[in-house]
């Protein structure tokens, strides 16, 4: 008796389930369970390899339920423009959705990778665009800094006399530098380099859809001695240890109108605001999110995008090869390459581009949310679902690329050398910084670096395999996963040239 109750009860709950989170107009995608949705189904630390799988059968625009969440994958350039720029949509698809992160770690939303659209983000992201403008390209306090920081980089690279080095810890702690020097107008030291990795790492494994779908369905685990509790304590410390140092210490030695870094820009807004009366706008704690956005945006994409591309430059010695003619050529040996000589490389900008899609070590970008019921291709997303733009198969789609899963710089290139013009097909159907309002705001200040970056240690040193053992492959499909991937540790050599 108690199993036919206990079976009325469990089929009525599915019903009623089924029939609350309906969708008018369903949109294709894979078979979902009762309140688990396709979760089952989902390879969950390899996310884009199983949605790749579907993009291909169900197309462009399909519906994951990830939950009781309605998820909607993305999987053109085309269809991504036109929800996330286009007029009609562009207001409507550029939310975050609600996650554990943006709720416990960002301070419910503030900041702006997880901000809520709207006035107050609007303003903040403008803040910290024109912020990276000044201090990320065009200020020469810190284009003369950051080639300090390269020049140390060198000569730590030359000291190794062409022995074989991991090239992952120089270059966490140099891009630690570039970070603390954009924050705070100077360089960090070795154990605030050491905090900014560990607050890294333990937010990259919160991010992991598992983890985070785990934890925003069920928060109290965070309270629990299980792994993932552990890790949000350790990544509460970090938080703590890098506002008292970024914020609490900055804040104390701060004087009025000086600018010795992004965080001064900030305190100078701040008290501007203060005494015009406008208490309200730009908090104590929308400062202290904004260091983190900068931290977990600007660092770890960079430091792996720089892994990838180096591994596969190892593997394309040819490129190298090219790059070095372009550098001698343009830039000469006599003085470091420098941002100015950037439009006139397009071999080197056209490596940079094709390394960015074929790892496309960002598979995933970060989610959106719909702010409100939307049509879009014939199908309605309604309110409050989430949208995944899957950058990984628009980059590795044989109809736009013909050949994906070749590095080929020279696709990116015309006839005379030249690099295709913006609105070509190729240079539009390329995404690796998101498109539309919610575009990465660093997009700029990552391209400079990483091109300043590679010229620099080209123009100095010829790229080897080690003597010791063999390289990973350069395939990205052989990558470690994660919300960004990075290649196996490998190791390399630099011989003076
Ligand atoms: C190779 C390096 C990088 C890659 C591949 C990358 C990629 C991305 C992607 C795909 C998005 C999401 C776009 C969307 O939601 O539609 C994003 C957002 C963002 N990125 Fe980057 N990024 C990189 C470096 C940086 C750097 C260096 C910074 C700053 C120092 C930065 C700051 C941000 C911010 C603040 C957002 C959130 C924008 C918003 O929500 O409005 N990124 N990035």
């Amino acid at each position: 008796m108690l199993e036919i109750w206990l079976s009325v009860i469990l089929v009525t709950l599915y019903v009623l389930y089924s029939y609350i989170t309906r969708v008018k107009n369903n949109a294709p995608g894979p078979s979902n369970w009762p309140v688990f949705g396709c979760l089952f189904q989902l390879e969950s630390s390899r996310l884009h390899i199983s949605l790749d799988r579907w993009a291909k059968k169900f197309g462009p625009l399909m519906l994951c339920k990830m939950g009781s969440t309605n998820v909607y994958v993305i999987s053109c350039p085309r269809l991504m423009k036109k929800a996330f720029a286009e007029k009609g949509y562009s207001d409507i698809l550029n939310d975050r959705p609600d996650t554990f992160i943006a709720k416990y770690i960002m301070d419910d939303s503030k900041g702006v990778i997880f901000g809520k659209y709207g006035l107050t983000f609007t303003r903040m992201r403008k803040i910290m665009y024109n912020g990276l403008k000044m201090y990320g390209v065009g200020v020469q306090q810190f284009e003369t800094m950051a080639h300090k920081e390269l020049d140390k980089l060198v000569q730590s690279i030359s000291d190794l006399e062409g022995k074989d080095f991991d090239p992952k810890p120089i270059l966490s702690r140099s891009l630690a530098n570039l970070i603390g020097i954009l924050l705070t107008g100077s360089m960090v030291d070795e154990s605030d380099a050491d905090l900014i990795w560990e607050y890294n790492k333990n937010f990259n494994d919160t991010f992991e859809l598992s983890t985070e779908f785990i934890l925003y369905a069920f928060p109290f685990l965070r309270f629990i001695p299980v792994e993932m509790g552990r890790t949000y304590r350790r990544l509460m410390e970090a938080k703590k240890q890098l506002q008292d140092k970024f914020f609490i210490l900055h804040k104390e030695t701060y004087v009025p109108g000086h600018k010795r870094g992004l965080i001064d820009v900030l305190f100078n807004l701040q008290s501007q605001d203060e005494s015009n009366g406008d208490t309200q706008w730009l908090t104590d704690s929308q400062i202290k999110a904004f260091i983190q956005d900068i931290i977990v945006a600007g660092l770890l994409t960079t430091r792996n995008g720089l892994l990838c591309i180096l591994l596969v430059l190892l593997h394309h010695h040819d490129s190298v090869e090219r790059m070095y003619e372009e550098i001698v050529d343009v830039v000469g040996l006599e003085r470091s390459p420098s941002l100015k000589d950037r439009p006139t490389m397009p071999y080197t900008e056209a490596v940079i581009m094709e390394a960015l899609r074929y790892v496309t070590h960002a598979p995933l970008g970060v989610p959106h949310g719909a702010m409100e019921d939307v049509e879009l291709e014939g199908y309605i997303i309604p309110k409050g679902s989430k949208l995944i733009t899957n950058y990984w198969t628009a980059h590795h789609d044989p109809a736009i690329w013909g050949d994906p899963w070749m590095f080929r710089p020279d696709r990116f290139l015309d006839v005379n050398g030249e690099l295709l013009p913006p609105e070509h097909t190729l240079r539009q159907s390329l995404v690796t910084f998101g498109t539309g309002k919610r575009v990465c705001v660093g997009e700029n200040l990552a391209k400079s670096r990483i091109f300043l970056y590679l010229t620099t240690l080209i123009q100095k040193f010829d790229f080897r395999l080690p003597k010791e053992g063999t390289v990973p492959s350069d395939d990205p499909r052989t990558f470690l996963p994660g919300a960004l991937l990075r290649p196996q540790d490998y190791m390399m050599r630099l011989t003076v040239r």
